[in-house]
C-alpha cells in the first residue's frame, strides 16, 4: 500500500493524536502533524492524559525526556489505547542510555504484554538501530541518543521483541520494516540524522498513518503504515532543493509534508 492512500484517509478523517513528546522535539512533531493535517494534541499530565487518549484517533509515546510524575502518565495512556482500541507507536530515545530510560521502556513492554498478548491493538515500535538492540537484548550499551549499531545487524535479534507489536522500524539510512511481512525502504537524505527529530517526527506520522487503519483491511497494516512513512518521508526529503543547512532543510521538510498530496506526482516540486 502506498503513501498516498494514507494521506487521502488523512485529508477525510483529520485524524486526533495525542502525543506523549519528548521536550525538544515536541514543537517539530506538532507542526509535521499539522502540516500532514491531523490534530495533535500533546498532553502530559496524568490527571488528564488517559482521558485525552479515548478521545484521540491514535496515540504516540516517546520517552527520550523522561522526567518525575510522568512515567505514570505514559502507563495510563498506554492502557487506555490498548482498552480502547485506538492505534499507537512506542519510541524509546537513548532507551541504552540510563537505567531510567530502560527501566520505564520495560515497563511499558510488560503492560503491552498485560493488556494485549495477541496484538489485536495494531501497534508499531520505531527505534534507531541502538535502541532496538537495547530493548531486543534487555541489556545497556550506554552512549548517546544517536545510533552506533547497524540496523541489518539489529534485525537478526528482534524475533523476541516482534512479539510486542504488530511491526517493528528499525530507521536509519536504510530503515528495516519487520512485521507479518518484511521490507527495507532507504531512508530520506543525510541532513535527517544532523537535526534533532526526524525519527520523532516518524513516529509521530506513524500513529496518523494507523490511526486511519480501520479504513482499510490488510494482512500487516501496522507493516503497512510504518512502510508508508518511510516511503513518504523520503518523497518529502528529495524534492527539497538548494538546502542551506539543517535547519532550512527542517523548515522545508515541513513544507514538503504540507504539499504533497494524494494527488501529486511522485518527484513533483509543488512550490
Ligand atoms: N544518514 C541518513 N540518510 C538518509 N536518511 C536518514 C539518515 N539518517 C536518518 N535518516 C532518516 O531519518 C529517519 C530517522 O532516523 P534515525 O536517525 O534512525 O532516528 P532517530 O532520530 O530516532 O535516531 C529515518 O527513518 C530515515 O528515513
Ligand atoms: C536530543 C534528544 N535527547 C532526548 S530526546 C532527543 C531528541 C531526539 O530526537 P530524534 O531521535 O528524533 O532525532
Amino acid at each position: 500500500m502506498v503513501y498516498k492512500t494514507f494521506l487521502k484517509a488523512i485529508n477525510q478523517s483529520r485524524p486526533i493524536i495525542h502525543v506523549l513528546m519528548n521536550n525538544v522535539t515536541n514543537l517539530f512533531v506538532a507542526d509535521a502533524l499539522l502540516a500532514l493535517g491531523c490534530k495533535p494534541i500533546m498532553a502530559f499530565d496524568a490527571r488528564e492524559t488517559a482521558g485525552v487518549t479515548i478521545q484521540s484517533d491514535g496515540l504516540c509515546i516517546n520517552t527520550g525526556t523522561p522526567h518525575r510524575h510522568i512515567q505514570e502518565s505514559y502507563n495510563l495512556s498506554l492502557r487506555s489505547a490498548l482498552r480502547n482500541k485506538i492505534p499507537l507507536v512506542l519510541d524509546f530515545p537513548g532507551v541504552g542510555s540510563s537505567p531510567l530510560r530502560q527501566d520505564i521502556a520495560f515497563q511499558l513492554l510488560s503492560i503491552l504484554k498485560e493488556e494485549d498478548p495477541d496484538n489485536l491493538v495494531p501497534r508499531i515500535i520505531r527505534g534507531n538501530a541502538s535502541e532496538i538492540y537495547c530493548l531486543a537484548d534487555g541489556k545497556s550499551h550506554g552512549g548517546s541518543i544517536d545510533s552506533i549499531h547497524n540496523a541489518e545487524d539489529v534485525a537478526g535479534i528482534t524475533r523476541g521483541l516482534r512479539s510486542f507489536a504488530s511491526a517493528l522500524c528499525i530507521s536509519g539510512p536504510e530503515n528495516y520494516i519487520l512485521g507479518q511481512s518484511s521490507s527495507i525502504l532507504r531512508g530520506g537524505h543525510a541532513l535527517m540524522s544532523r537535526i534533532s527529530g526526524f525519527g520523532c517526527v516518524s513516529s509521530a506520522l506513524m500513529a496518523a498513518f494507523l490511526s486511519c487503519c480501520s479504513e482499510f483491511h490488510t494482512h500487516d497494516f501496522s507493516a503497512d503504515a510504518a512502510a508508508g512513512v518511510c516511503s513518504f518521508m523520503s518523497e518529502c526529503s528529495s524534492r527539497i532543493t538548494e538546502i542551506n543547512g539543517p535547519a532550512d532543510f527542517k523548515l522545508k521538510f515541513i513544507d514538503q509534508i504540507y504539499n504533497i498530496t494524494e494527488e501529486s506526482n511522485d518527484q513533483e516540486v509543488l512550490f
